[in-house]
């Protein structure tokens, strides 16, 4: 099992890489960044469940379990054997890499949607094959979730919902800034995702932090580490709205550690018009549905509303 480093914001954090230090019972290690420090990490906590998909039918119970209890504990896991190749992901990787080092030439620089061919030759195609094989990866993982959620296995992979997906694909690079976050600074704030499922792929530099209670005070946040050919698998709000709050979305940020860092999102939704309503499973008499249903375009568009700058602001002033 994977380890995780735990840290509030008002821990000591090594000035390196950024892992809280902390007193308490715990195994002592070196920080990732591998400076020798006075003080030590303490892993105190598991990482996420690592979920295996290239399991047979006959084990795919085992997978499912495993999937439950990150999707009620944390909403965040692993998974691996996914039938993306490592050497894929190394271009598609490669490629997130060249398009920033040709279009450094500052903010809104550069062409907006398919950059041209003689530009990033082979981005489109690097793009759109991703797109197509992390859908089916999502459409693997979804088909867990349902069972893991006593629906019928096909119940979110229907040609309604994931065969008319909306499915985002976000490069992310994050310049080598160091994060300060006693005073608000980070590589990306917290934040949970909207949708259904997001599968993120990450280089190996550390970064991403998980606060599996929002309420709690001080929150306490623990790094999922970056994990060699494996997706990192969060639940969105709109799982969680569906599930009746029983699967959870969780609060993650990116904090900086000086070094340039790499990852790729991949935001998956239901078709626009499907109806998120309170599934079956997860209501009762004294557990009845805490939302109404919602339209899938309106829940999105209301998120979007709710938590983007109105981007008319900038519009020229009428003369
Ligand atoms: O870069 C990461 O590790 C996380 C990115 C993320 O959470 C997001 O884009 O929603
Ligand atoms: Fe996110």
């Amino acid at each position: 099992m994977p380890t995780a480093m735990a840290t509030t914001d008002d821990d000591d954090v090594c000035s390196i890489c950024l892992v809280g230090f902390h007193s308490g019972a715990g195994t002592p290690k070196q920080p990732p960044c591998g400076m020798s420090t006075t003080k030590f990490v303490y892993c105190n906590s598991r990482g996420p469940n690592c979920i295996d998909l290239s399991l047979s039918s006959s084990d795919i119970y085992q997978s499912v379990s495993l999937l439950k209890q990150a999707c009620l504990d944390c909403g965040f896991f692993y998974v691996v054997n996914h039938g993306i190749s490592e050497q894929f992901m190394d271009q598609v990787f490669a490629q997130s890499r060249s398009a920033r080092r040709r279009f450094q030439g500052g903010p809104f620089y550069g062409p907006n949607v398919w950059p041209a061919l003689d530009l990033l030759p082979g981005w489109r195609d690097t793009m759109e094959e991703f797109h197509r094989q992390a859908l089916e990866v999502a459409k693997a993982v979804a088909r867990l979730i349902a069972l893991a959620l006593d629906l019928d296995v096909h119940f979110f992979d229907t040609q309604e919902m994931l065969g008319e997906a909306i499915a985002t694909l976000r490069l992310l690079h994050y310049d080598g800034q160091i994060s300060d976050p006693a005073n608000g600074i980070f590589g990306a704030g917290a934040h949970s995702d909207f949708g259904l499922i997001t599968l993120l792929a990450t280089d190996e530099v550390i970064g991403l932090q998980i606060c599996k209670d929002k309420d709690a005070k001080p929150q306490v946040w623990e790094y999922v580490s970056p994990k060699k050919g494996a997706f990192i698998v969060n639940l969105g709000d709109m799982l969680e709205r569906w599930s009746n709050c029983i699967f959870k979305s969780t609060l993650h940020r990116v904090v900086g550690n000086g070094q340039d860092r790499y990852s790729i999102a991949y935001f998956v939704e239901p078709s626009h018009d499907c109806l998120v309503e309170c599934l079956p499973t997860c209501k009762s008499e004294e557990n009845p549905p805490k939302f109404p249903p919602i339209l899938c375009h309106t829940y999105l568009s209301q998120r979007y509303h709710d938590t983007h700058a109105d981007l008319n602001v900038y519009k020229e002033p009428k003369k």
